[in-house]
């Protein structure tokens, strides 16, 4: 039996893909941890935990590399919000452009109007807004989400530039042949009319859009931000708004600073917010729950590299997250030899810092094997996955 424990609900078509083994009334000590944004930096965890499954993209709310060093695999959701996120983006720029929030919220005012009708007529110049259509967009980070913004945009027929020096193969393949590269970010802010921000919150990104870069900031820009707070500074922003160098910042992640802001729109954090992204992101993240503490196998982690070895069915399987440092396979070879045990297969892949085996052995493994791997320096925690149909 496994436990799990839900840090934010995690949609019902995800979680009843738990079988009869797991747990899920919360009670005792988790194997598994499910979570949307909910923060667990300072958070206490029990030793049980094995791994974490973030139902969603964005893993800053997790110390994954405090994770790591414990063994715990951290997961997140490839891709399986980012529809969710465009359609999102999409009424941002149409929002921005066509002053729909300052206009709802007026003509709302005109309710005990009886000349409503009339009125509305002769005040609606007051909201005249632009078109997206010729416009420059820029689109900061072009993964999963980034790539669907910018393909959307050429459809609207906006000429779209693209900054991300770290995009992956998959990603550049699915994007438009009119998405223009662009090297920098300063020329995608001193260019655009509008900028869309798609990259992960990172030491590196932290801040990116400075006070510096939007001074000289194409005048009037509309900046949107589905990605991360932190990636604008707020002093930032006050400082362009009065400027005038941006004219609307659209944000998903509102305080109380920017909601007293005039020109900026606050959306509550509702990029992933429908039933089709949160289903998505409930299945992924349940799958490689139980990948992980069924099989062993790791998918879609940020922590740990993808290590897959088929169902843990036939032959008992170890499991052995280590730091990437040479000779581990090496050693834990070495013991499993010296005390007579055949491997019938293995598979061992690296990520930065860490690395992760998997050994299917033909025969039975005794503790004092799990604690001779234990004890290799370097080997942060072991764990015997006894098959489920074990042939004799
Ligand atoms: N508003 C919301 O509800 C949601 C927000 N998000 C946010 O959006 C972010 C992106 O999500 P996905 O597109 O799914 O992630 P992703 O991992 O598919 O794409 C991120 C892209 O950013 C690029 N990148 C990383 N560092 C960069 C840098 N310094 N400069 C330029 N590009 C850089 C990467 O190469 C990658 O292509 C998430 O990390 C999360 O913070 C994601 C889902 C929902
Ligand atoms: O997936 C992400 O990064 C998000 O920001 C979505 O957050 P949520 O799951 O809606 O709390």
């Amino acid at each position: 039996m496994y436990a799990i424990k839900t840090l934010n609900n995690i949609s019902d078509k995800g979680m009843k893909l738990f079988t009869s083994e797991y747990d899920l009334s919360g009670e005792g000590k988790a194997d598994g941890i499910l979570l949307r944004s909910y923060s667990m930096h300072g958070m206490e965890l029990d030793d049980s935990v094995k791994v974490i499954a973030r139902a969603g993209a964005g893993v800053n709310n997790i110390p994954t590399e405090e994770y790591a060093e414990k063994g715990i695999v951290v997961c997140n959701t490839p891709g399986a919000n980012a529809n969710a996120v465009k359609e999102l983006v999409l009424l941002g720029l149409l929002m921005s452009s066509r002053n729909v929030v300052d206009a709802v919220d007026w003509v709302r005012s005109i309710k005990d109007n009886p000349d409503a009708e009339k009125v509305v007529e002769k005040e609606k110049g007051r909201f005249t807004g632009q078109e997206l259509t010729g416009k420059k967009i820029g689109i900061i980070g072009l993964g999963a989400i980034g790539a669907l913004v910018a393909n959307m945009c050429t459809s609207l027929k906006m000429d779209v530039y693209g900054y991300d020096p770290f995009i992956s193969v998959s990603a550049a393949w699915g994007l438009s042949y009119k998405v223009k590269r662009v090297e920098n970010v300063d020329m995608i802010l001193n260019n655009c009319d509008y900028v869309s921000l798609h990259v992960p919150l990172i030491e590196q990104t932290k801040n990116i859009i400075t006070a510096d870069r939007l001074k000289n900031a194409k005048k009037g820009l509309i900046l949107l931000n589905f990605a991360r707070g932190g990636l604008v500074p707020e002093a930032a922003i006050k400082e362009a708004l009065e400027l005038g160098s941006v004219s609307t910042y659209v944000t998903d992640f509102p305080n109380n600073n920017l909601l007293n802001m005039k020109n900026v729109i606050c959306i509550p954090h509702l990029g992933a917010s429908t039933e089709e992204s949160e289903e998505n992101c409930a299945i992924m993240a349940v799958n490689a729950t139980m990948e992980f503490l069924e099989n062993g196998n790791i998918v879609n982690s940020v922590n740990y590299p993808e290590c897959c070895m088929g169902p843990a069915d036939k032959r008992d399987r170890i499991s052995i997250c280590n730091r990437n440092i040479p000779n581990m396979v090496g050693q834990i070879s070495g013991i499993l030899a010296e005390k007579g045990m055949n491997i019938a297969e293995m598979k061992n892949q690296s990520k930065g810092n860490y690395a992760y085996t998997l050994i299917d052995t033909d025969n039975d493994v005794d503790e004092d094997t799990l604690d001779r791997l234990k004890s290799i320096e370097g080997v942060i925690r072991v764990r015997l996955i006894k098959a489920r149909n074990k042939v004799s």
